[in-house]
């Protein structure tokens, strides 16, 4: 943005109030000489409040003497400042606030800045077909399978195996539920829905879809977020935790394209890593589970049953994972939001759908259900925690094979709270999410060019390969390996 194009943005913001100590005019004029990486100015009232607006929008905050920082839609404010609607932001916002005795509107609207959200999520095979290499993707994520630095070379072909051993299993349970998984298509309805809110919320912004194991890639979302000349991102994980396996895996893969391509190591770029604390979410959860127990004849005597998708225990204990203690958060912020509306059910926590010859994180479901029915529980609220939209491992996993075996435990009154997918209060929260990260959004990392050496040497990458299948295929020829293989991921 030039000189020329900051002053319009700039010059739509009106200052009300006494000037003595605010001059506006002042301030603005002085804001149009400022270099093209960015203008900032301050005032004092009460407190000491700047306006940045560094080249592609515009941040308000306030710091009072105190120390403390609110945020509001996305703009630090504290100390005096009181919210009389939205908040001003130079993308698109229109709104008015009061700093002490100020008022401050803004009609602002940067025309050449063109901000987009990527929502990061799983991705899913859309027919029976695509399992196999469905699987094969996720395998060879080393964000899925951690192998030590010494047997990487191992990750492919390895993938290529048990993909391929797995296929079978999991193409029953995607034939189950129709031939193939909804999260495109419910991926997509998201993404449609949260575009909308923005736009309720005076934010024009494009909205972009990257799985990372199935169409649409993240690699072909980001191309298309640099065709369309976007210039400011904030990324969203649809994953509520974090977790090295989902939202990490997915940071790590744009961090390699954002070393290695010049546009995208200068785009302003803002992470939300992790989400599960958020009022909205939280209050959208709450609704669910409210509105799913009024179906039950004895409301008050139904076990809230918090089932969780698990990841392997040395995720947690040695690479640090903060996966369960956010989900343990999590599920604490829910009840609490129950308890306030008067719900006090009894609930419990447990982890589902391990896959492979490793501990995961326990209790494990299927073992806590069976135990609940032996302790004479009777009704039994199933809530699937970890991620918003209907997957496999809601329709097949939890409704079908839990369910079973629930009711052969003798609970006798099963219920299942659906996934958020578009629900208003979670799409609204979502939106809020965007807006606040918005302007903290930098550049992710300085340009470098191609990185590993083995990808680009063909004839390197084909020694390893062969190299790898052929000690994969050791491996498996053991009888005590193959034995943990064959009962862990078949
Ligand atoms: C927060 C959610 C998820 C975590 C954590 C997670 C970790 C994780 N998953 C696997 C292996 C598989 N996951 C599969 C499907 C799948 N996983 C999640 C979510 C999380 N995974 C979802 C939403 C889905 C379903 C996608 C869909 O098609 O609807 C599968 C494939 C299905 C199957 O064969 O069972 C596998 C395999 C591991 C190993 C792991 C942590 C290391
Ligand atoms: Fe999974």
């Amino acid at each position: 943005m030039d000189a020329a194009s900051s002053s319009l943005a700039l010059s739509n913001i009106k200052l009300h109030g006494s000037t003595n100590t605010l001059n506006s005019d002042k301030r603005i004029s002085s804001l149009c000489s400022l270099p093209k990486s960015g203008v900032a100015f301050s005032c004092k009232s009460s407190g000491n409040l700047q306006v940045h607006d560094r080249s592609t929008g515009l941040v308000v905050s306030c710091s009072s003497s105190n120390g403390h920082r609110d945020v509001i839609q996305g703009l630090h404010l504290s100390g005096p400042i009181e919210k009389k609607s939205r908040l001003g932001q130079a993308c698109c916002s229109v709104g008015t606030f009061t700093v002490g005795e100020f008022a401050i509107e803004s009609q602002s609207q940067a025309v050449d800045d063109k901000v987009g959200v990527l929502l990061l999520n799983l991705g899913g095979p859309e027919t029976l077909d695509d399992v196999q290499p469905f699987l094969y993707n996720l395998f060879a994520d080393p964000d899925i399978i951690r192998l030590p630095r010494l047997f990487r070379f191992l990750q492919e072909p390895l993938a290529k195996l048990i993909s391929t051993y797995r296929a079978p299993k999991s193409k029953e349970g995607y034939a189950s539920i129709g031939g193939g998984s909804p999260l495109r298509k419910i991926t997509d309805e998201q993404a449609q829905a949260l575009k909308m809110a923005l736009e309720e919320k005076n934010m024009s912004a494009n909205v972009y879809v990257g799985m990372r194991y199935w169409y649409p890639f993240t690699e072909e979302a980001i191309q298309q977020i640099k065709r369309d000349g976007i210039t400011r991102l904030v990324v969203l994980p649809l994953y509520p935790q974090y977790s090295i396996s989902t939202t990490g895996s997915s940071i790590r893969v744009l961090q390699k394209m954002f070393r290695e391509d010049a546009y995208l190591s200068s785009l302003p770029v803002s992470i939300i890593k992790s989400w599960y604390q958020r009022e909205g979410y939280i209050r959208s959860m709450a609704d669910l589970i409210q509105a799913e127990l009024k179906n039950f004849s004895n409301p008050q005597e139904v076990m809230i049953f918090f089932s969780a998708h698990g990841v392997p225990v040395s995720y947690v204990e040695n690479a640090g994972d903060p996966y369960k203690d956010e989900m343990e958060e999590c599920i604490y912020l829910i009840m609490q939001e129950l308890k306030a509306r008067g719900i006090g059910n009894e609930h419990t926590l447990a982890y589902q759908s391990r896959v492979g010859p490793v501990q995961w994180l326990k209790p494990y479901t299927d073992e806590v259900l069976v135990e609940l029915g032996q302790k004479g529980i009777k009704s039994l609220l199933a809530v699937p925690v970890s991620f918003v939209s209907e997957h496999i491992e809601t329709l097949e996993e939890i409704d079908m094979e839990y369910k079973h075996l629930a009711l052969e435990s003798g609970i006798e009154n099963w219920g299942r709270v659906p996934a958020l997918n578009c629900n208003s209060t979670f799409i609204s929260d979502l939106a809020d999410a965007v807006i606040e990260a918005l302007p903290s959004a930098m550049a992710l990392s300085p340009h470098t060019s191609s990185t590993d050496a083995d990808d680009r040497d063909p004839l390197r990458y084909a020694i390893k390969l062969l190299f790898g299948s052929v000690l994969a295929f050791i491996l498996l020829l053991s009888p005590k390996a193959f034995m943990a293989f064959r009962n862990n991921f078949l």
